[in-house]
C-alpha cells in the first residue's frame, strides 16, 4: 500500500530520518541548508517548508512551522507520523532578563506553558522539558550560551503584556517565544526528544516589534544568533552519542 502524505508537511517517511530541525520562518529553512551538504527541497505546503541535507553525515530534515503553538504541534505530531524522533526547534526570543544581548543563545531548561493548546493534551501541572540527552549536548557544544526557564505564550500583541513579562522575569524567566511549549509537551507525549534553541531578537524591555523586523532586515548580531543557533543544533545532532 502506498504511504498516504502527511496532511499539512507532506511528509511521508521516506524522508529517512529520525532527526529534524524545526523554525518558525519559512526564510530561516534556507539559510539553514546552506550548512548543509547533498541538499534536498522536499515540501512547501502552508507554512510547512521542508528540506533534507547532510551535516557531518548525518542526515537531518530542516522544516518551518510558522508561529504559534497548534502550528507547531501538527509539525511535530506529523514528523512523528514519519519517524523522527528527535527534534531542536532553533527560533528566535526575546530576552526577559537585563544583560542578555543581541544575538545571544537562550537554551530552555524547561518551558512556562502559557499557550492555549497543550492544556487539550496534559494538564498545566505536567512539564514541558527538553530531553537530557539533547540539553547535555547543548552544554558540551555552546557552555557560553543562557541556560534557564523560558515562556511560550500565545498572544504577540496582547495589551497587558508588559505586565506578564514583568511578572515572568521577576520569577527568573530567561526568554520568552511561542512554540517550545507545545513542542516539548507533544514531543513527548510521542515519545520524542526536544530541545529548544533560541536566537535573542530582542533585548530585555526592548520593542518587540522593533527587534523582529530587525531580525528581518538582518541586523549583524541578530544574524549571527541565528546561524550560531542553527549549527549548534546540527552539531547537536550529528553527535554519535545519540546514534545506537
Ligand atoms: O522566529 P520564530 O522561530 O518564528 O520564533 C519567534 O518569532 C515569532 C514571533 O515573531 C514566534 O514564532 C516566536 O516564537
Ligand atoms: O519577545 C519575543 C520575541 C520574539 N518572539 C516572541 O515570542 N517574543
Amino acid at each position: 500500500m502506498v504511504e498516504e502524505k502527511q496532511p499539512h508537511t507532506q511528509l511521508t517517511s521516506a524522508i529517512k530520518t529520525d532527526s529534524a530541525v524545526i523554525v518558525g520562518d519559512p526564510a530561516r529553512v534556507d539559510k539553514a541548508t546552506k550548512l548543509l551538504t547533498n541538499v534536498e527541497e522536499w515540501a512547501f505546503n502552508r507554512e510547512y517548508k521542508s528540506v533534507l541535507g547532510d551535516y557531518q553525515g548525518k542526515r537531518i530534515l530542516v522544516m518551518s512551522t510558522g508561529i504559534g503553538a497548534p502550528s507547531a504541534a501538527i509539525g511535530v505530531e506529523e514528523l512523528n507520523n514519519v519517524n523522527v524522533k528527535k527534534v531542536i526547534r532553533v527560533g528566535s526570543a526575546g530576552a526577559m532578563q537585563t544583560g542578555i544581548n543581541l544575538g545571544e543563545l537562550i537554551i530552555g531548561e524547561g518551558v512556562v506553558r502559557d499557550d492555549g493548546l497543550t492544556k487539550k493534551y496534559v494538564p498545566a501541572i505536567y512539564p514541558a522539558v527538553p530531553a537530557f540527552d539533547l540539553l547535555a549536548l547543548a552544554h558540551k557544544y555552546a557552555p557560553e550560551a543562557i541556560y534557564g526557564i523560558i515562556r511560550s505564550h500565545d498572544g504577540f500583541y496582547m495589551d497587558d503584556n508588559a505586565e506578564y513579562e514583568a511578572f515572568w522575569s521577576q520569577k527568573g524567566i530567561v526568554g520568552a517565544d511561542m512554540e517550545s511549549g507545545a513542542m516539548m509537551v507533544v514531543g513527548r507525549q510521542r515519545g520524542m526528544k526536544t530541545l529548544s534553541i533560541l536566537n535573542n531578537v530582542v533585548l530585555y524591555e526592548g520593542d518587540l516589534a522593533a527587534g523582529v523586523n530587525d531580525l528581518v532586515d538582518g541586523d549583524e548580531l541578530m544574524a549571527k544568533g541565528e546561524v550560531a543557533s542553527l549549527e549548534l543544533a546540527f552539531k547537536i545532532l550529528s553527535d554519535q552519542s545519540l546514534e545506537g
